[in-house]
């Protein structure tokens, strides 16, 4: 049997260590640094045994997870870069940010090509591992950003695990177009959050039916802003680049609003209220936790002139439409890899087919291991 550590059993990690656990197919072994988290993990069955060394757990894992705060995710990662791991393993972290530890880790040459960044794109404000649920990233997008010069065949191999073991949809991304548009729709509103608690308790200190008072809007608003505080500060500091732009449109859009105000501009302010609620209308409901469909693959492009222009023509020839085709990644010996997108399942299927049947090597990140836990 296969084995996996994960580093850091608190909500994510231990989250995912279930997962792994009840439907991997693997070992799981934690490690935490506070030894009451690795004992209750342990003795409520979130992992099989826990170590007190990251030595220890590592040692003969096939996978490694990293389930730390970013701040305590980049030294461990230096760390590991220095022992000897299994031939092969694969190390991931579930970070909420994604350009500075894959910046740290194309740095280290005995990690660099098997260090896939990974970003479960659920959770929760509470934390630690009394909150982890087993089934807590079903329904919700698992984000991978693959090294530069990495191979295809480990991203597959880790989005087999990850798959059966959260049931979430898996995507590859860009570290950086990562940052940015996580930024904007998870580490922005938590800034908001905190910053307008802080604001309402500031008058609160004065007169306390502030406070009394806050009903609904304020509750939903502001229920991100309980979360863990270390968590976020290494969000924001590892995440500063993007988050100053996104707070500069920021102020803007307030300024707007605030110069509407400010003229009794009454049409200004609905408008402003109108285009706010036509988009929120159409934001898909995720109460059921359904999410869009994922219809995508990957196909690693031989070093040949002219290559994804046959597999483009290949797909025409079968009327198969594409709703979007692009390089995610070049490496340096000319090859790349080719992110296909169609518009339903059909296609999605029939081009996986076509392709294959051409000698092409088709990746799909969320395929059914037939026979597999997932297919229940
Ligand atoms: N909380 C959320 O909703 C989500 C969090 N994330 C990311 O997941 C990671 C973990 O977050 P949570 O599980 O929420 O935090 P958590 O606080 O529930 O768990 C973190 C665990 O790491 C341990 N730890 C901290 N520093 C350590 C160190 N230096 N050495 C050993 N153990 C250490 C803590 O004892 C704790 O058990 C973060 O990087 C966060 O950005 C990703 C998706 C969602
Ligand atoms: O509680 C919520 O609504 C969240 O926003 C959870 C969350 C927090 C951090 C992430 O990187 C991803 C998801």
């Amino acid at each position: 049997m296969e084995k996996a550590a994960v580093l850091g059993v608190g909500l994510i990690g231990g989250s995912l260590a279930l997962g792994l656990k009840e439907r991997g197919n693997v070992e799981v072994c934690g490690y935490d640094g506070s030894s009451q988290t690795l004992r209750l993990a342990e003795s409520s069955g979130v992992i099989h045994y826990g170590c007190h060394k990251v030595a220890d757990a590592v040692k003969d894992a096939d996978y490694i997870f990293l389930a730390l705060p970013v701040g305590a995710t980049l030294p461990l990662l230096e760390e590991l870069a220095a022992m000897d791991l299994k031939p092969g393993c694969i190390l991931s972290d579930v970070g909420s940010t994604k350009g500075r530890v894959m910046e740290l880790a194309a740095s280290l040459p005995r990690i660099s090509r098997n260090f896939i960044g990974g970003h479960p794109m659920a959770g929760s404000h509470q934390s630690g591992v009394k909150a982890a649920r087993s089934l807590l990233f079903e329904n919700a997008y698992y984000v991978l950003t693959p090294p530069q010069n990495g191979s295809m065949s480990q991203v597959q191999r880790l989005s087999r695990l990850l798959s059966k073991a959260t049931r979430a949809k898996l995507v590859i991304m860009d570290p950086d177009h990562h940052d940015r548009v996580v930024g904007a729709i998870s580490h922005l509103p938590h800034i908001l959050a905190a910053a307008l608690v802080n604001q309402v308790e500031g008058y609160n200190r004065s007169n306390e039916w502030f406070l009394r008072l806050a009903a609904g809007g304020f509750r939903d608003l502001t229920r991100i802003a309980a979360s863990d505080p270390v968590m976020w500060r290494d969000v924001l500091m590892s995440n500063r680049e993007a988050l100053l732009e996104l707070m500069g449109d920021w102020i803007r859009e307030m300024d707007l609003i605030h110069q509407a105000l400010k003229a009794g501009d009454s049409r200004k302010i609905e408008s402003f209220f109108c285009k706010a609620k036509a988009s929120r209308e159409k934001l898909p409901d995720r109460k059921q936790g359904v999410i869009a469909p994922v219809f995508e693959c990957y196909v690693d492009v031989p070093d040949h002139p002219g290559e994804i222009g046959k597999v483009a023509s290949l797909l025409g020839e079968w009327n198969i439409s594409i709703s979007n085709i692009g390089v995610i990644e070049s490496r340096e010996d000319g090859a790349g890899v080719l992110r296909l997108v169609f518009q339903g399942e059909k296609d999605h299927q029939k081009a996986k087919r076509v392709l294959r049947s051409n000698g092409l090597t088709v990746i799909d990140l969320n395929e059914q291991e037939k026979g597999g836990e997932n297919t229940k």
